[in-house]
């Protein structure tokens, strides 16, 4: 792995988006509280890896939460009772809409922690509901991007007649224990019209970063880093691959485990975990 701070640009081309003035807003992919981190089936028992499901994702959205450039944060989701009793305690709810507006629960960053930016508005987090006809991670990218790119000024101007640009999308796997504001903010601050962040093993993409209009087919699953810097030569744009310890451990093995920072294994939040990983890990 490289030092953290390292970027790596990877492919080079034609002038890439600046992120400048771009809204920001990430999507995060949750499937549920039971099915996932099944490659984790044989050391924890099904209330350990639900509580371990929701333990990252608490991570990666309150880090995303407190990451100054993220305007909002949407959580796309088979599971919306399971997320938002994971998520819950991270905002004030705001009670959903009467209407037949679309499936979303909302709440501003709970205080308190020094997590919420000053001036958040209401609705900063979104639950959304995958419906079950659009199964699949990539499909549930497709539901959040929709929404993302919905919320672009089709004007192009922001408050007071500036000029604002498409918003840009920033897609963060739900399971990153060592992800920092710092890796948010320096992906966000690549030039580039298309940054993936890579894993540990540099096969696989855990966070991608692209304007939500920009024609682009995500590719994620097994070889998705190769997958994705193929897509971007397909539409013709560059893309820049970063790799820094936060982007690239995600947890989904006893592997992982061992390669976390020794810092993020003794976290409190994962403390409950520990013992079975390490017990595991030891055989
Ligand atoms: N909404 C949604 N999220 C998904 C889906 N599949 C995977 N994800 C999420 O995408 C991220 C990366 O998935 P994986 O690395 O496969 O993680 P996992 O499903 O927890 O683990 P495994 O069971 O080991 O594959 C995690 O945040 C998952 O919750 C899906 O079909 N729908
Ligand atoms: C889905 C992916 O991740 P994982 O290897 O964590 O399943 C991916 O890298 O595209």
């Amino acid at each position: 792995m490289t030092p953290d701070g390292a970027a790596h640009p990877a492919v080079t081309g034609a002038a890439g988006a600046s992120p400048g003035r771009q809204r920001v807003v990430a999507v995060v992919p949750l499937r549920d509280g039971s099915s996932g981190k099944s490659r984790l089936a044989t050391v924890l028992d099904p209330a350990e890896r639900s509580r371990l499901i929701a333990t990252l994702a608490r991570h990666v959205v309150r880090t995303l939460l407190a990451s100054g450039s993220v305007e909002r944060v949407l959580v796309v989701t088979s599971d919306p009772r399971f997320t938002w009793r994971a998520l819950g305690s991270l905002v004030e709810p705001v009670p959903p809409p009467m209407d037949d507006a679309p499936p979303t629960v909302t709440g501003t960053p709970a205080g308190g922690d020094g997590d919420s930016a000053e001036g958040d508005g209401p609705g900063r987090l979104q639950i959304v509901l995958q419906p079950a006809s659009r199964p699949g991670l990539n499909a549930a990218l497709d539901v959040g991007r929709e929404i993302v790119a919905s919320l672009a000024d089709p004007a192009g101007q922001g408050a007071g007649g500036t000029a604002v640009r498409s918003v840009r999308l920033l897609v963060a796997h739900a399971d990153l224990p060592a992800l920092t504001t710092d890796d948010v903010e320096a992906l966000l601050a690549e030039d580039a019209p298309v940054v993936v962040a890579t894993d540990r093993t540099r096969s696989g993409t855990n966070l991608l970063a692209l304007d939500a209009e920009a024609p682009f087919t995500f590719r994620f699953g097994v070889g998705s880093l190769e997958a994705h810097l193929a897509e971007a030569e397909l539409r013709g744009v560059r893309a820049v691959v970063v790799q820094r310890t936060g982007t690239a451990v995600d947890l989904d093995t006893l592997d992982d485990w061992s390669e976390l920072p020794s810092d993020v294994r003794a976290r409190d939040d994962l403390a409950d975990l520990h013992a079975a990983m390490d017990r595991a890990r030891r055989g």
